[in-house]
């Protein structure tokens, strides 16, 4: 390990790592040292053009295996962001080769598998952290101290979140995401992720008791696989009086709004996972009043715009440049942060959940008894 510089190795050419890339160079702690894929030329291919952009002092190596990689002595932690039907035996030999993990969402297929992986880098002490990039951003501290510190909408009583995009029809056909192999929780597992994390934040990390879910619509694509949801809905139910509810979507045109009720007002986000492209990321509180008086009935607006500081993306202070700064002020320090991997397991429990019961027609599933 060098002393100021995190040599991060990717596993896959994918298309998400070209922005991890970015990050990466942005960070100021960590270069890619490696990239590998099924496909050295491919590897190679995604460096040229990444370097492109973003060029590094230090070449990175193309590889053509990702055994190759995790075996490597010159690398000290590594982005996976093969498919999630995949992961589960990367993340456990990346770890017992002792390297740090960034590890892409979904996480796994279920429970049981994220526990193997998370106790695998505990085995091995390293770093656990997923893909959630908003985790990293001011905008979400600030949310969560003017939340739950200065109490702007009071008690806390409802968390509405709704996370879509509308994918074509080549999307439907060759896309990951509507793979039953490769992505098997469809739009639960990649958007309804954040759904969920975001709840988690806005709720002070609490967990819900029971949950009721359904798949609105199945997806499968013309190979006659099974199916994943393309479009499903949550109810989550909370101690204290205090109910969730998520919807996400492959058919629906982008929306990333999130809104979180008290019984003094709520707050609004209108792009909780990625930011509009701004220097600043925006969030709302309101205290709308209506005022009665004889005939006369106006419904007053009282909304106090809000910013954190921090650009979208492609800046060293956006959320994509903390995470991985972060992962890696981890590792050079050897220090782990396990606040991350709890957040990743919470977040799977609730979706094996919310699987659960969407596969029950909407039954009620206590979470505990997804956790035993
Ligand atoms: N945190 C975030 O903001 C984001 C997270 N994601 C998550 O990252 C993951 C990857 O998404 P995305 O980049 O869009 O996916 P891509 O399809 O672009 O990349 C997946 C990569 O996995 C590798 N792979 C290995 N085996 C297979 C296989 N059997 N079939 C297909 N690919 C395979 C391929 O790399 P190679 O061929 O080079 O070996 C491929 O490039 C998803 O789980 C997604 O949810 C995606 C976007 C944003
Ligand atoms: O994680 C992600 C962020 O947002 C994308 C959609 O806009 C997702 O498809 C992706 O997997």
């Amino acid at each position: 390990m060098s002393d100021s510089i995190c040599r991060w190795g990717f596993l896959g050419a994918a298309a998400i790592a070209r922005k991890n890339w970015k990050a990466i160079r942005l960070s100021g702690n960590g270069r890619v040292a490696a990239v590998a894929s099924r496909s050295v030329e491919r590897a190679q291919c995604f460096i040229d053009e990444c370097a492109a952009e973003a060029p590094q002092s230090e070449p990175a190596v193309a590889m053509g295996s990702y055994e190759e990689l995790i075996r490597s002595d010159d690398i000290d932690a590594v982005y996976i962001p093969l498919p999630t039907g995949i992961r589960k035996p990367w993340v456990i030999a990346a770890a017992e080769a002792g390297k740090h993990v960034l590890c892409e969402k979904p996480v796994g297929v279920n429970t049981k598998q994220v526990r193997e992986m998370l106790d695998a880098c505990r085995a091995a002490n390293v770093q656990f952290m997923d893909g959630v990039m908003f985790d990293h951003s001011q905008r979400i501290e600030d949310v969560s101290h003017a939340l739950h510190h200065d109490h702007v909408v009071g008690k806390l009583r409802r968390i509405n979140t709704h996370f879509s995009f509308c994918g074509d029809d080549s999307f439907l056909e060759s896309n990951i995401r509507a793979n039953h192999e490769l992505e098997p929780h469809g739009c639960l597992g990649d958007l309804g992720w954040y759904c969920i994390r975001f709840t988690l934040w806005a709720a002070g990390l609490q967990m819900p008791e029971r949950v009721s879910a359904r798949t609105i619509t199945a997806i499968g694509n013309p190979q006659g696989q099974p199916h994943v949801p393309g479009e499903f809905s949550a109810e989550l139910q909370f101690g204290e009086g205090l109910s969730a509810t998520f919807y996400c979507s492959f058919l629906t045109s982008n929306q990333q709004t999130a809104v979180v009720s008290g019984d003094r007002g709520h707050l609004t986000i209108d792009d909780f996972v990625l930011p509009f492209y701004d220097s600043q990321a925006h969030w709302a509180t309101h205290d709308h009043a209506l005022e009665i008086e004889n005939c006369r009935w106006n419904f007053n607006r009282k909304t106090q715009s809000r910013s954190s500081v921090g650009y979208a993306s492609g800046e060293p202070n956006s959320q994509e440049v903390q995470m991985v700064r972060r992962l890696a002020t981890c590792a050079l320090h050897n220090k782990l942060d396990l606040r991350y991997p709890e957040l990743t397991l919470k977040t799977q429990l609730i979706l094996d959940a919310c699987r659960r019961s969407a596969i029950a027609n909407g039954d009620w599933v206590n979470v505990d008894a997804v956790a035993g």
